[in-house]
This record gives structure tokens, C-alpha cells and sequence, in this order.
């Protein structure tokens, strides 16, 4: 009897010790995956990049239902680097917010900052998980991401599991990853900035040339792939000469500056503008027709006369701006992007040389492509 027992003790105690080693390897196995993402982390090629893994593969990863991320970005810096890289991005929109304060992010996290676990309250947390469905949620773990001292955003996760985040529970791995992620995002934006700083035109803050040229041959190739028209603007400011001699070169500098931004605020996200060089501006329009973009030019045209520069002692300086518009053409013996786009930007040159003979501040466009048959 003491025998059949013990046996049965024995058997218990094995059957506990094979769930306590199975639980040591599963724990083993889980911080090794995280070893691995965190090294990818800090291995991510851009902030495009880093915010993807953290919004999509550590989702997987962490096998929670919900990871949001909100980003302090008071002066837009951060939304104007990822539209660089790229414009819309699906994976980003469902979970990233980007905010003009940190004051939402002092409300949720108290000093000094520490992972906070617990319940989920739709009141104080569904809107951290933008635009997701967030019904179904019972526990969040909610991570500060701070910098020298500042909070610079915070990471979100949400499990349906009541029990996933408790109040209570240790945070030591959650304190180890804010501070991973928020070192890495430092050194992602300072990437950026860096690479902006070469794709940027030190003067008008528009894009320089490089990147129009390098957008340009993305926007082509998208182009013919889904068969899709693409629209591209050459514009060129009237007598600039005349402005630079009359006012100076401050003057002329600030109607470049105007006109770009009176440019920029006529266009679209997934739109491109840069400073071609001099007095000239360059324009593409992905999705666009030709009837869509001559009305697009003409409103920069009209935005930009209607606009002069503001004079010191009163008055306003009359700026006008001639304007090529042309569209992308298929020539089926023309394959090679580079030589497609050097193309594209000579038709509207064109059409900027027949708005310039015309009279100046008018648009012109070339003539309307054939078919997108390659
Ligand atoms: N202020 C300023 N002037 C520039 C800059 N880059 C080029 N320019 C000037 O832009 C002027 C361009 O003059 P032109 O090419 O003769 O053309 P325009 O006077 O605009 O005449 P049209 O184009 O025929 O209407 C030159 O005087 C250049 O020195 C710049 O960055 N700042």
C-alpha cells in the first residue's frame, strides 16, 4: 500500500518536474527569440525598418494581439523622414501615432518611468492601438521610451489574455526592451536626418535633384507596372534675374523659398517635389492624368501669382512662374528606366520652354501619352 503511494508521489513529482523543464526550455527558447529580435532591432537598416519590426514581426514574435507605438514629434520631423522613405506604409498607419506633445505620454506614464501592467481600460488605452480594433483586449503592458532624460514615446502591447500583463509582475525583460528600442530609435532618426541631409535642398528645404532622380526611376518603374499614368512638371520662375539684380540675392533667395512651399502646398503625400537647380522646380505626380495635372499646375501657377514676396519697406514683390507639364510615355524600344526618365523630364522642359515663348506665367502641356502597352 505505502509502496503504491510513494509511487504515485513519485509519478507526481515526475510529472512536475517534466512541466518545470518543459517551461525551462519553452522560457529558454522565448529568450532566445527575443535575444535574436533585439539584435535585429538594433541591426535595422532604418527607422522605416525598425518601426516595421516592432509593429509587425515582434507582434508574431511576442504572440500578443495588439503592439502600437506612439512617437513625440512636435515639430513633424519624424512624419516628414518616413514619407522620404516612404510615403504610405499600411503596416505604419495601423500602428503608429505620431504626436504633437508629449503631454499625452506624461498622463499615461508617472515618474519615474517604468513598463506599467495591467487591466485594459478602454477609456485610458484603446486609443494607444490607433487604428486597430482594440473590443476584445483584457491586459496592456505599457512601455516609456525616453532619451536624456526626456520621453520621446511609448510602446504599447495588448493581450485578450486577462492574465498576460498583470499588475504586479515583473518587468525586468519590458525595462531591458523600452531601453533597447528607445536607444535605437535615437540613433534611427539621427540615420535619417543624416540621410536627409543629403536628399535635401539646404535652401528651399524641398528635395534636392538626387532624390527627385532616384524617386523618379521608382515612380517610373510603379508606373508601368500597374499601368498607371504619371504626370511630371518642370517650373521655372519668371525673370528671376531681374528679382536677384532689383532686390538682391536675400530676396531672391526668399522667393525660393516661398515658391517651393507655395508648391508643397498644392501637392498630394505620394507626390515628389524638388529644386532642380537655379530658379527651377521639379514636380511628379504618380496616379495622375493629364487633364488632373494640368489643373494641379494651374493652380500653382495661380497660388504663386496670387502670392508675391512681402517687401520690408511694404508692398509685395510680383513672382510668377511658367510651368511644362508632360506625361509618361511607353516607347516599347525604350526599356531602360534611366533613359525612360531623362525622357520624361525633356517633354516637360518642353513644354516649360513653349510656356516661357507663350508669353510666361502659363502652363503647358505636352502632348497626352498613347497607350501604357510596353
Ligand atoms: N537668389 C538666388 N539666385 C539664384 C540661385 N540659383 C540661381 N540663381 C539665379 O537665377 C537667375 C536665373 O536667371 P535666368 O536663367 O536668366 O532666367 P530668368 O531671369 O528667370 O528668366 P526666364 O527664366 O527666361 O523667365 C540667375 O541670375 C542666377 O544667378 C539661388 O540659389 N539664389
Amino acid at each position: 500500500m505505502l509502496i503504491d503511494q510513494l509511487k504515485a508521489e513519485n509519478q507526481a513529482l515526475k510529472r512536475q518536474l517534466d512541466a518545470l523543464l518543459q517551461a525551462a526550455r519553452a522560457n529558454e527558447e522565448k529568450m532566445r527569440r527575443f535575444d535574436q529580435l533585439e539584435h535585429q532591432l538594433i541591426g535595422a537598416g532604418s527607422l522605416l525598418e525598425l518601426l516595421r519590426m516592432l509593429l509587425g514581426e515582434y507582434r508574431a514574435a511576442f504572440g500578443v494581439e495588439q503592439i502600437g507605438v506612439a512617437l513625440v514629434d512636435s515639430e513633424g520631423e519624424t512624419r516628414r523622414l518616413l514619407q522620404l522613405e516612404q510615403p504610405s506604409d499600411s503596416t505604419l498607419s495601423a500602428g503608429l501615432r505620431l504626436l504633437d506633445t508629449a503631454a499625452p505620454l506624461q498622463a499615461l506614464h508617472a515618474l519615474p518611468w517604468k513598463p506599467w501592467l495591467g487591466r485594459f481600460d478602454p477609456a485610458r488605452h484603446a486609443g494607444l492601438f490607433s487604428a486597430m480594433p482594440v473590443g476584445m483586449l483584457r491586459s496592456v503592458a505599457l512601455l516609456p521610451l525616453s532619451r536624456h532624460g526626456q520621453l520621446i514615446g511609448s510602446l504599447h502591447f495588448g493581450s485578450t489574455d486577462p492574465q498576460r500583463y498583470e499588475a504586479g509582475a515583473g518587468t525586468q525583460f519590458l525595462e531591458r526592451l523600452s531601453a533597447i528600442v528607445s536607444v535605437c530609435l535615437e540613433s534611427a532618426l539621427n540615420q535619417e536626418r543624416v540621410k536627409r541631409a543629403g536628399l535635401t535642398d539646404a535652401l528651399t528645404g524641398v528635395h534636392n535633384r538626387r532624390y527627385f532622380e532616384h524617386r523618379q526611376l521608382v515612380e517610373i518603374s510603379l508606373s508601368i507596372r500597374y499601368r498607371q499614368p504619371l504626370a511630371c512638371m518642370f517650373l521655372d520662375i519668371d525673370h528671376f534675374k531681374r528679382i536677384n539684380d532689383g532686390h538682391g540675392h536675400g530676396a531672391g533667395d526668399a522667393v525660393l523659398r516661398q515658391v517651393g512651399q507655395l508648391i508643397q502646398g498644392q501637392l498630394r503625400l505620394g507626390d515628389t517635389i524638388a529644386r532642380w537647380g537655379g530658379e527651377e522646380f521639379v514636380v511628379l505626380l504618380p496616379r495622375t492624368s493629364g487633364v488632373q495635372a494640368a489643373e494641379i499646375a494651374e493652380r500653382i501657377r495661380s497660388a504663386i501669382a496670387q502670392h508675391g514676396l512681402p517687401l520690408p519697406g511694404g508692398g509685395e514683390l510680383p513672382v510668377t512662374t511658367s510651368i511644362g507639364v508632360a506625361m509618361l510615355r511607353i516607347d516599347p524600344s525604350i526599356r531602360e528606366p534611366r533613359l525612360i526618365a531623362e525622357g520624361l523630364i525633356k517633354n516637360a522642359d518642353q513644354a516649360l520652354y513653349a510656356a516661357k515663348e507663350g508669353g510666361r506665367n502659363r502652363v503647358v502641356s505636352g502632348p497626352e501619352p498613347g497607350s501604357f502597352e510596353g
